[in-house]
């Protein structure tokens, strides 16, 4: 079991959390905004914020809220306090999931030296993922993702076309070379907020995620292995699939 007494914490450099969680949820269907969206009867945000605060190294817990429901998730988060030694913050996010990270990593005191970027969207990555992309920066990596192998075959197209109409492929790339990359994403704190600086100099990026941007500094970026249960919920039926594993999680571990 994670030892998360402040002792344990000390000889780690400090890391926070930042935990977007402004998104509406417009794949999942109408309704409140994601984050706050039940799962095992506690909003999804809750689970997330608690499986980076029992993270050896997390001091800080940043929640980047819905902007109209910032003072609801501050309530919330009070309700459900994260473990003796990890402070949590809420602030309002933005527009884009990157506003909303940079209005994260803005929040963030001068003494973190490291951050770990987790969608409130994957609310139950475990422990032990969390930890190893934080190893990892700590031993020296400027960027961590955690990643799996693609199991579908991925066609390359030349545009989306409108209205579900046909739309022709112009390559199968080799599958054996692609993951898929999940989330928390970890970093060096001085190069994350440099390719956050680069992005708002830059209205044609389009990158959907932390690495990404610090891919754009030219900074290496490595990947360690993710989980299965790290996935995303973003659509319907990502909810039952998750509505599932905690159940399957609190029969075996009685919690
Ligand atoms: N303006 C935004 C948009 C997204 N996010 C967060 O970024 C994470 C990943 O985004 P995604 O799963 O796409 O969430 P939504 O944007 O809410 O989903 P959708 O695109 O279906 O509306 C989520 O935890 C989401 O809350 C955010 O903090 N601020
Ligand atoms: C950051 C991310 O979760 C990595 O897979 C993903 O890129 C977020 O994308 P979304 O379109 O905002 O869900």
């Amino acid at each position: 079991m994670t030892d998360t007494t402040p002792e344990a914490r000390a000889p780690l450099p400090r890391t926070a959390a930042v935990i977007p969680a402004a998104g509406s949820g417009v794949r999942l269907g109408p309704g409140a905004p994601k984050a706050l969206r039940p799962l095992g009867g506690t909003p999804m945000l809750v689970h997330a914020a608690h499986a980076m605060a029992r993270a050896r190294a997390v001091v800080l817990v940043v929640v980047v809220a819905p902007a109209a429901e910032t003072e609801a998730v501050r309530s919330l988060l009070d309700e459900h306090p994260p473990p003796p030694g990890v402070d949590q913050v809420v602030v309002a996010g933005g527009a884009t999931r990157q506003e909303s990270v940079r209005l994260g990593l803005d929040a963030l005191p001068e003494d973190i030296e490291a951050v770990l970027v987790h969608d409130a969207a994957r609310p139950l990555v475990p422990v032990d993922t969390v930890d190893a992309v934080a190893a990892a920066v700590h031993a020296g990596a400027p960027a961590v993702v955690p990643a799996l192998p693609v199991t579908d075959t991925v066609k390359r197209i030349a545009a989306p076309t409108a209205d579900g109409a046909p739309e022709p492929v112009v390559a199968t790339p080799d599958r054996s070379l692609l993951r898929a990359v999940q989330t928390p994403q970890g970093f060096d704190r001085a190069t994350l907020v440099k390719a956050h600086d680069r992005l708002v100099d830059d209205a044609e990026a389009a990158v959907t995620d932390d690495a990404g941007l610090v891919e754009r500094l030219g900074v290496p970026v490595v990947l360690v292995p993710g989980h299965e249960e790290a996935f995303k919920v973003t659509r319907p039926l990502d909810l039952v699939l998750a509505e599932a594993v905690l159940a399957r999680r609190r029969l075996n571990d009685g919690f």
